[in-house]
């Protein structure tokens, strides 16, 4: 088993090449299946495990895959005959829950096992389900399979959220590309990635109006082909970037970003007393002095993100005074709290609300990844920390980060990852 030895104590310096948004890239590569003619040519894939599962995943279905480059695949997908994904590479990741929409459309049937992903609360699909069901498909989950089946395709449908669903809203607008008459999502996600997913898919022919804003239409085509594509930058990783900039104490450029997409996180570190200066793709974050404690409310887009939640819950374990952190998406995403209290800092948490008093020094121990964030959340503690820190089950940072190690060390942190 691999884990990643920090040894604390130097501020980050120099600068970094944010990669392409994973939660962008795990919808898109689900949704080249709809493709009915061409061969896609997809840039900027962030270079995590994933990107390499849904790879894997596109192979078994019967998609020619080839590397063209970092980051970038050439797809073929004439050969995908099956609606079935049923392999263990499904049930590793989240976001395979988009071969639903997607093999749904193209082939009015679809069966996935049920998800993995992040252990961060219940994980509910009643939206996803309730979207296809809505536009006229059978859905039932038999022995950790989930079975969509049409008899007469998908129609148009107004679909109104309960809540405000990141997966559900893709899922949707997958489904409903090839859909008859049009469809509607109220209430629907605005994430920059929702954007991303929806600007590729029009990129291959669909009639997708409004994503960016909560009602989404979807006017339903015959025929999708493939195309040329590049995602956008990682918002995730760019803010975890700038959280370990804040926390070191450092001064880091972050290249290939969208300074717009980092709003919420920008607005929270100024307000710690952090400077973040926007270029036209870039961020520089530095900080001369230790940051201010600060109230954090997670919450969908453009509110602050709760991706990012356990990044900057480090920050505040060493900020001057008492921050308090409201989980309003997971109920259970702050289980890493217990890993940095082994690194002396004093937090309690109750529910979803964790009320974290700042203390002047993390101090370096062994502890392990809880799950992606979580684990990003402790590399910055490693970073701070004084002496050394050992991460284990990094298996999660590596769904999500790519290259971790590597880019820390360009920034000059003393990082390894030992077997
Ligand atoms: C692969 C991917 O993109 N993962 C992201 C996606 O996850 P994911 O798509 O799973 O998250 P959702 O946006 O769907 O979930 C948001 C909230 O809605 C609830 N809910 C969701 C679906 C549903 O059918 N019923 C329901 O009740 C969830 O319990 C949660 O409280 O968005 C989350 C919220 O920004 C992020 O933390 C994840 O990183
Ligand atoms: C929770 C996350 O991922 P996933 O939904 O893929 O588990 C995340 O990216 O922070």
């Amino acid at each position: 088993m691999e884990k990643l030895v920090i040894e604390g104590g130097i501020p980050l310096k120099g600068e970094v090449v944010i990669g392409g948004a994973k939660n962008a890239a795990v919808a898109i590569l689900p949704a080249v299946i709809l493709a009915d003619k061409g061969e896609f040519v997809i840039e900027n894939l962030p270079q995590i495990e994933d990107i390499k599962c849904l790879e894997e995943i596109l192979k078994s279905l019967g998609a020619n895959v080839e590397e063209v480059g970092e980051g970038a695949l050439k797809i073929d997908v004439k050969g995908v005959k099956d609606f079935r994904a049923l392999s263990e590479e499904v049930k590793k990741m989240r976001a395979s829950y988009y071969l639903l929409g997607s093999l749904l459309a193209k082939f009015g049937r679809a069966e996935v096992a049920f998800p993995g992903g992040c252990p961060i609360g219940v994980r509910p699909i009643d939206q996803h389900i309730k979207g296809f069901e809505a536009m006229g498909a059978k859905v039932t989950i038999e022995h950790g399979v989930i079975k969509a089946y049409t008899e007469s395709g998908l129609k148009g449908a107004h679909i109104f959220l309960d809540v405000v669903s990141v997966g559900a809203t893709i899922n949707i607008m997958l489904a409903a590309t090839k859909a008859e008459g049009v469809t509607i999502i109220e209430n629907a996600a605005k994430e920059p990635h929702v954007v991303d997913v929806a600007n590729f898919l029009n990129s291959m022919g669909a009639k997708i109006k409004g994503a960016g804003t909560d009602v989404i239409k979807i006017y339903g085509v015959k025929e999708l082909e493939a195309c040329n594509y590049s995602v956008i930058p990682d918002q995730i990783e760019a803010g975890t970037y700038m959280v370990a900039a804040a926390a070191t104490q450092g001064d880091v450029v972050l290249k290939n970003v969208i300074p717009k997409h980092l709003e919420s996180i920008t607005a929270k570190l100024l307000e710690m007393g952090v400077i973040v200066e926007e270029g036209e793709d870039t961020v520089r974050v530095y900080c001369k002095k230790r940051p201010k404690g600060v109230n954090i409310k997670t919450l969908p887009y453009p509110g602050f993100p709760t991706d990012l939640q356990q990044p900057m819950s480090t920050l505040c374990t060493i900020a001057e005074g008492v921050s308090i952190i409201n989980e309003s998406i997971w109920e259970g995403r702050f289980k890493h709290c217990d890993e940095l209290k082994r690194m002396g800092a004093k937090i309690k948490v109750e529910g979803r609300i964790a009320v974290i008093e700042g203390i002047d020094k993390l101090s370096g121990a062994e502890v392990a990844a809880t799950d992606l964030r979580g684990g990003a959340a402790l590399v910055v503690a490693g970073l701070v920390a004084d002496g050394v820190t050992e991460i284990t089950n990094i298996r999660h940072i590596d769904r999500g980060y790519e290259k971790i190690e590597y880019k820390l060390q360009k920034l000059g942190a003393k990082i390894k990852r030992v077997k």
